[in-house]
């Protein structure tokens, strides 16, 4: 990336990024192609204050011209491959400051008076985003001038001498005598920088590596035309938080300099010292409340602590005696939403406890972080209607959340569901008895992630409109579209104690998004001290009654309701109508015309977080971080009916448990269900009928026996270079040409098999296939499976996975037997039956597999355990190698039923850093094939992974030692 000459280097479309932006624009592979070149552009100016934010918006405009089929007239909306003159000196002007490290959305202010138009919400495309959510509210249909210059209220004073080409522009009304001139240096909001064609960028490439010489001197007046003062009833403090029980220090006021450090404008520290307990003495910040309260940090070998503070929860400090051990519970939290306590912020952002411990060294730092005191919640007085014990129970049998990690669930671009757990910030709500939700959604958060045993952290950062999350919320807001809420035991603000009946996930029924808004958060981990954060209110859909939480629904049943219940419930617990209509919570912004509600009790401010007053209010300066709700947003504000295609959509339909063509193994079949009888949501675990696992309420499935003709020749997804196997050429595996076989009990009937040698003697794999004439027996023993396996002869269950991640348990994807000895992996004990008590469907399945290894390979194998493993649609077994103690170094299992795919790649410790990890070898799994792993290399240095295209029957057997462990 080089620094254009002049406005007129033309010469830089023929490099990079240039060049590839501009062909981009014209190819067939438009979004992608543009998208990826924004990428590169962000990855070059990420660290260019706004640099990111604009390409971001710069994205938004380039889609804009590209994604219509229509020639167009202004600006980027062209089709001639060149760019005319104007474009390109705005994209030089823009590009010359994501070069120069300026930020960018100051240019872009300018690029907009230029003709460029962000196109208008209405029009119907993926990538159509407003610059802001709040774009839509603009009533009259026209979208908002970007920045005007010519009736900002921004004055530029400079401060070295002129630069050649640098217009000043005195605007309306600046106000000299502002309180907030050295603040606003360092805010968003952009000087009123004029280029003139002539400008000399080199020039004024120049001024970078000098101090800014533009400071605005005026800040904003006023940035909203009219402000209704809503009708107040009540001043209380909405969040009431417990008073910090230990002393304030206030740091000593500083001159702020004038640079780009952002970290300028943020308010001196306050600080908090505590008493030393146990010899622990702390220090944290107090202005900023820590908007991840919680956080995983290694203490030097197996030392971590996993809690979560607030500074407006003071932690209280636990004595730390010698020898304790802290430990990182994963169960603890979903992976996604630990939070960073990053050690390199410790001394400035994150209370420090210097422990004299003998387990520690003397020079370790003790990065501790606890869990707010909150007050004991009453127990929940009845089980939810719909309820859970682990997120895969939701995901499995809840149409409306399917997401295993996130807490956003979204299809086709809307949120579904939503998931409300720990860490909400300091100014989410449940109020109105649960009426009105508010959270943050959409990621962003600090978050630490371990991989192949190195540790990347990553700072809190600002949440955009773009962000997928962010997105769907937003679009689904536009749709007046319902979604359904669910929290989990964590989720702070929920009244009763879930964990009290053993409940992990409740759903709390449909609510729709009422408002969207930005504001700022405060981050100890984001160099800037506070990220951007969307907020949505979310308001119960009226026609669902009461929710059951309610005092009506739960006096009504056997329990009361407790007393206290209000005392822990932010807000009213009644419903409170709003007297107002929703417009008239809102004012529109006379910088960026966006109209904002008034949310904070304070004053109304700009909360477009892409707007340069945004955080502003009325009085010019910025919102403080101590706010509280204006009661009016708080309230319900008008009857939201549920549309007719959501009413009765939230529990989900019985199963069918006898479908009329007898076909129980399709992927409906394989998903969970809800009893009626306790609210339970649960997955399907056994393979003949559905249990509640709460209340045992148990409900039979009757199917017929599919043969394996009728599954034999479902279509493999494979490329044509592909017949039975595809070896990558770098992994060094060798393919031995094919070899026949006869069949020692079907007279003339010939089988063949190849055999697959793995690099530096690590083994072999051998597929035997088996002819036609043959495939009887296999036939047979696949149906017998089928029977077996439906009249309870042999139990297929799904066990739970011994490491994972999640809370609560984690079922296998497949269902299981074993057989023989027992096989720790998978099921352990509860799931082995001993060969004098299996199915005979296992023991023909073994002695099939060691009749083909002897025939093909003329070796004899006995095995001493089976892991019969079935399939239903959309089934797999995940990446995975045998690694059973005493297990034999041949492992070989026979398939039945839908051809597979198993795919072979290298141990992760195996694969270099730099190196993507890709299969080193995929054979294709038929019906009556043996499939022969032979040496322990093979399990040693590669995982396997089998994914069948349908429903599948799979017995793998194996030597393993007796009574191992
Ligand atoms: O063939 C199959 O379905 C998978 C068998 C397998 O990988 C195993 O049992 O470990």
């Amino acid at each position: 990336m080089r620094a254009p000459i002049s406005l007129e280097d033309r010469s830089l479309l023929g490099e990079e990024p240039f060049a590839s932006f501009f062909s981009a624009r014209h190819s067939g592979r438009k979004k992608q192609a543009v998208r990826s070149f924004l990428e590169k552009v962000s990855t070059l100016v990420e660290t260019a204050p706004g640099g990111v934010q604009a390409v971001e918006t710069w994205l938004s405009l380039a889609f804009d011209s590209i994604d219509s089929g229509k020639p167009r007239q202004h600006g980027l909306r062209h089709r001639h491959k060149q760019p005319s003159a104007k474009t390109f000196t705005s994209f030089v002007k823009f590009y010359w400051y994501l070069f120069s490290g300026q930020d960018a959305m100051r240019l872009l202010g300018t690029l907009k008076l230029e003709g460029y138009t962000v196109k208008h919400p209405a029009q119907k495309d993926p990538f159509d985003e407003p610059m802001s959510p709040l774009t839509v509210m603009s009533d009259d249909g026209t979208p908002p001038p970007f920045i005007n210059l010519d009736t900002a209220p921004f004055f530029i004073k400079r401060e070295s001498s002129p630069v050649p080409g640098i217009e000043e522009r005195a605007l309306s009304e600046p106000n000299l005598e502002s309180p907030q001139i050295t603040s606003l240096v360092h805010s968003t909001i952009p000087v009123a920088l004029h280029l003139s064609e002539d400008a000399p960028v080199a020039a004024l490439a120049h001024t970078n590596s000098a101090p800014d010489p533009l400071i605005v001197l005026s800040p904003v007046i006023s940035v909203a035309e009219s402000f209704p003062t809503p009708h107040t009833p009540a001043r209380a403090r909405l969040t009431p938080r417990p008073a910090p029980t230990v002393k304030q220090r206030r740091g000593r006021p500083r001159k702020l300099p004038v640079t780009d450090d952002t970290s300028a404008v943020l308010p001196p520290r306050g600080l908090l010292t505590a008493p030393s307990t146990s010899g622990i003495q702390m220090t944290y910040p107090l202005e900023h409340p820590v908007e991840h309260t919680a956080s995983t940090t290694e203490i030097g070998g197996d030392w971590s602590f996993f809690g979560s503070f607030s500074p407006f929860h003071p932690p209280t400090l636990p004595p730390v005696p010698a020898g304790i051990e802290i430990k990182l519970d994963p169960s603890e939290g979903e992976p996604e939403s630990l939070r960073l306590l990053d050690p390199s912020d410790a001394p400035a952002n994150w209370l420090t406890l210097p422990v004299n411990e003998t387990s520690l060294n003397e020079s370790d730092e003790l990065l501790l972080v606890t869990e707010p005191q909150h007050p004991p919640k009453p127990p929940l007085p009845r089980l939810p209607p719909l309820w859970a014990q682990s997120r895969q129970e939701v995901c499995e049998s809840f149409e409306w959340f399917r997401s295993y990690q996130g807490g956003v669930y979204q299809n086709d671009g809307t949120v579904k569901g939503y998931f409300l757990s720990a860490f909400s910030a300091d100014r989410d709500v449940f109020a109105c008895g649960g009426k009105i939700i508010i959270s943050h959604g959409g990621g962003k958060s600090a978050s630490s992630r371990t991989q192949n045993g190195q540790t990347t952290n990553k700072a809190a950062d600002d949440q955009r409109a773009h962000d997928i999350s962010v997105r769907a919320l937003i679009e689904t807001y536009r749709k007046n579209q319902p979604l359904v809420l669910l929290i989990d035991d964590k989720y702070r603000l929920f009244p009763f104690d879930l964990g009290s009946r053993d409940v992990y996930m409740a759903i709390l029924g449909f609510y729709k998004i009422v408002h969207l808004w930005a504001e700022y958060q405060p981050s100890a981990s984001n160099s800037n001290g506070r990220v951007v954060r969307y907020k949505f209110a979310f308001q119960w859909c009226e026609d669902q009654g009461e929710p059951w939480w309610s005092k009506q629904h739960l006096d009504a049943g056997d329990v009361p309701m407790p007393d206290n219940v209000e005392t822990t419930v932010i807000g009213p617990m009644e419903t409170v109508l709003s007297p107002l209509k929703p417009d008239h919570l809102y004012s529109a912004c006379k910088i960026c015309s966006e109209k904002s509600p008034r949310v904070y009790q304070q004053e109304w401010a700009c909360l477009n977080p892409t707007c340069p007053s945004f955080w502003i209010a009325l009085s010019g300066r910025a919102l403080p971080d101590q706010l509280e709700y204006n009661p009016e947003f708080l309230a319900v504000i008008d009857f939201r009916p549920l549309p007719h295609a959501f009413r009765d959509s939230l529990l989900p339909k019985p199963p069918v448990l006898a479908p009329k063509d007898g076909i129980t193994t399709t992927y409906t079949h394989s998903r969970g269900w809800h009893c009626r009888e306790c609210g339970r949501l649960s997955c399907r675990s056994a393979w003949e009928h559905y249990q509640c696992p709460n209340c045992n309420d148990t409900h039979a499935i009757v199917g017929t026996v599919r043969p394996a003709k009728t599954l034999m020749s479902i279509r493999v997804p494979i490329s044509d270079k592909f017949v039975d196997s595809l070896i990558d050429p770098w992994s060094g595996i060798q393919r031995v040409e094919t070899k026949i076989f006869n069949h020692s009990d079907v007279p003339g009937a010939t089988g063949r098999y190849q055999t697959f040698i793995l690099p530096e003697k690590k083994g072999k794999i051998h597929l035997i296939q088996t002819n036609r004439l043959a495939n009887v027996e296999a036939d047979r023993i696949f149906e017998a499976y089928q029977q077996q396996a439906s009249d309870g002869t042999l139990l297929f269950r799904r066990w739970p996975l011994r490491n994972h991640k999640l809370r609560g348990p984690l079922l296998t994807n497949y269902f299981s037997q074993n057989s023989g000895e027992t096989y720790h992996y998978v099921g352990g004990t509860d799931n082995t039956v001993p060969f004098d008590r299996a199915p005979g469907a296992v023991i023909q399945a073994r002695n099939l597999i060691q009749k083909r290894i002897a025939e093909a390979l003329g070796v004899e194998h006995l095995f001493n355990e089976v892991l019969s493993a079935a399939y239903m649609e959309q089934q797999k077994m995940a990446f995975h190698s045998d690694s059973e103690r005493g297990l034999g170094p041949v492992v070989a299992g026979l398939s039945m039923g839908s051809p597979a795919l198993m795919h072979f790649r290298l141990l992760s410790k195996y694969t270099p850093r730099s190196e993507q990890r890709s299969n080193a070898m995929t054979v294709v799994l038929r019906h009556g094939d043996v499939l022969v792993m032979e040496g322990a290399g093979v399990q040693d240095y590669y995982e396997h992974t089998v994914v069948p295209c349908n429903f599948r029957i799979a017995a793998t057997a194996r030597w393993i030692a007796p009574n191992h462990t």
